[in-house]
């Protein structure tokens, strides 16, 4: 937990400034030692740059999520703006009282009881020994520990851990709050908590900071999303737009991954544990019938055909499958809903397979087939319980004469 000043604009809390990090990667641990021997005269290390050049602004009131795969950058960076890690190059200026929720435990000293270090981080935000004591009940009861609290931290399972660091950080009511993946700690009852508690923190105004690789909660929680890779900024905006373009991005790579694991096989695959919903319907598995080869290539005119397996842990009332097609910068070149046939009780827990078919009548180039298991009543209202963004890829090879513009064929004609 910190606090610093920026000179800049009172509305912007978070300020950085292209800034870079750059780690030492060393061959032998003997060469760390050859290197402070040699100084700067010889190189005994590799350079990695795990952060170059990010500029990132978050305004106060204002809820921001980092997304981006394992090892792209995004805690490196919070641990930058939470000032526990310095910068390579670059500047940051943070404003206001900021609590950080980084790495496990990285708070708190593991010989203190849960109670002193209670009182330790609360002191660190700037808080009297008095205004601590005020709210120390309500961060036990939410922490839950019992008299844990008066055990050394040391003692202390890894989500007992998490539990007093989410409680004294949301507690303490900070205006900036800076959490890595918190939210994936815990068993159900305890998320369900953290997730509500942080909705009430940014109803009330607390300028959030968060990385999670939750999809749901970045889109629930976050006015706007920044997806890094490779220790760049490669997107920024709207959350529920740069989750799904890290999602394609995801697929893009599975699928090349698959395609290369099986050579030869006939149909490409997408499976559950891809994407993101609600626990009460799920989209097993979707496959190409008939692809060429390992790759789903076709020609304009082919018929596309795929199956899709769906199957619900409970009553649904109008299930749905939505079969929407994306171009690669996400615009939607088409897509409709089908109804689900009434399950044959009241709830049945057998898997369905739907066979969706459509002439491939598009321009040659990549499309995305986004699908969605859905509850929905009409065209308008729906709940979405599972949805796989650009669950599958394919496609639509050039060929010779093509006199077409655009995505597909809109039946233009001339007259002279
Ligand atoms: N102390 C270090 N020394 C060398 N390399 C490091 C060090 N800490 C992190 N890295 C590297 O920097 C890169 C970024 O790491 P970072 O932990 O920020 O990624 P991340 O996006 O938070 O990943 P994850 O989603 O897995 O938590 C990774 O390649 C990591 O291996």
């Amino acid at each position: 937990m910190l606090t610093s000043m920026g000179e800049t604009d009172p509305e912007i809390l978070i300020n950085v400034d292209n800034v870079s990090k750059c780690y030492h990667l060393y061959h032998r641990p003997q060469d760390r030692l050859w290197q402070s021997f040699f100084r700067g005269r010889k190189k005994f290390h590799r350079e990695f740059w795990a952060l170059l050049n990010i500029s990132l602004q978050v305004r106060r009131h204002e809820a921001v999520a980092i997304i981006g795969r394992n090892g792209a950058g995004k805690s490196t960076l919070l641990q930058i703006i939470a000032g526990t890690l310095a910068p390579t190059s670059g500047k940051i200026a943070v404003q206001g009282r900021v609590a950080a929720l980084l790495q496990l435990g990285s708070g708190f000293n593991p010989e203190f009881t849960g109670r002193e270090n209670v009182f330790l981080n609360g002191a660190i935000l700037g808080f009297s020994r008095a205004e601590i004591s005020c709210r120390f009940e309500a961060i036990t009861a939410f922490a839950e520990i019992g008299n844990f609290i008066d055990q050394p931290v040391k003692t202390y399972s890894s989500g007992m851990i998490m539990r007093l660091a989410f409680a004294v950080s949301t507690c303490l009511e900070p205006e900036v709050l800076i959490i890595d993946e918190a939210l994936a700690v815990g068993d159900a009852a305890f998320q369900f908590k953290c997730r509500d508690r942080l909705q009430g923190l940014i109803t009330q105004g607390t300028t959030l900071l968060l990385v999670s690789h939750d999809m749901s909660a970045v889109k629930s929680f976050c006015h706007r999303a920044v997806y890094i890779e490779d220790g760049q900024k490669k997107a920024e905006g709207e959350p529920e737009h740069i989750s799904e373009r890290y999602f394609m991005d995801v697929r893009a790579r599975q699928m090349s991954r698959v395609q290369q694991e099986k050579k030869g096989r006939d149909t490409i695959v997408c499976e559950k544990s891809h994407g993101y919903g609600t626990s009460e319907g799920e989209i097993e598995s979707a496959v190409f019938v008939a692809t060429r080869g390992s790759a789903a290539l076709f020609n304009y005119g082919d018929t596309i055909e795929l199956k899709v397996t769906c199957q619900f842990a409970s009553h649904i009332e109008f299930p749905c499958l939505s079969v929407v097609l994306q171009a690669t910068n996400l615009v939607g070149i088409g897509g409709r809903w089908f109804r689900i046939n009434p399950l044959s009780s009241e709830f049945d827990a057998a898997a369905i397979t739907l066979k969706i078919k459509f002439p491939a009548k598009f321009n040659d180039g990549k499309y995305f087939i986004t699908l969605r298991l859905e509850d929905r009543k009409d065209q308008k209202q729906y709940f979405i319980l599972h949805k796989i963004p650009g669950a599958l890829t394919f496609d639509i090879l050039p060929r010779t004469n093509n006199d077409l513009l655009g995505f597909n064929d809109i039946k233009l004609t001339c007259e002279q």
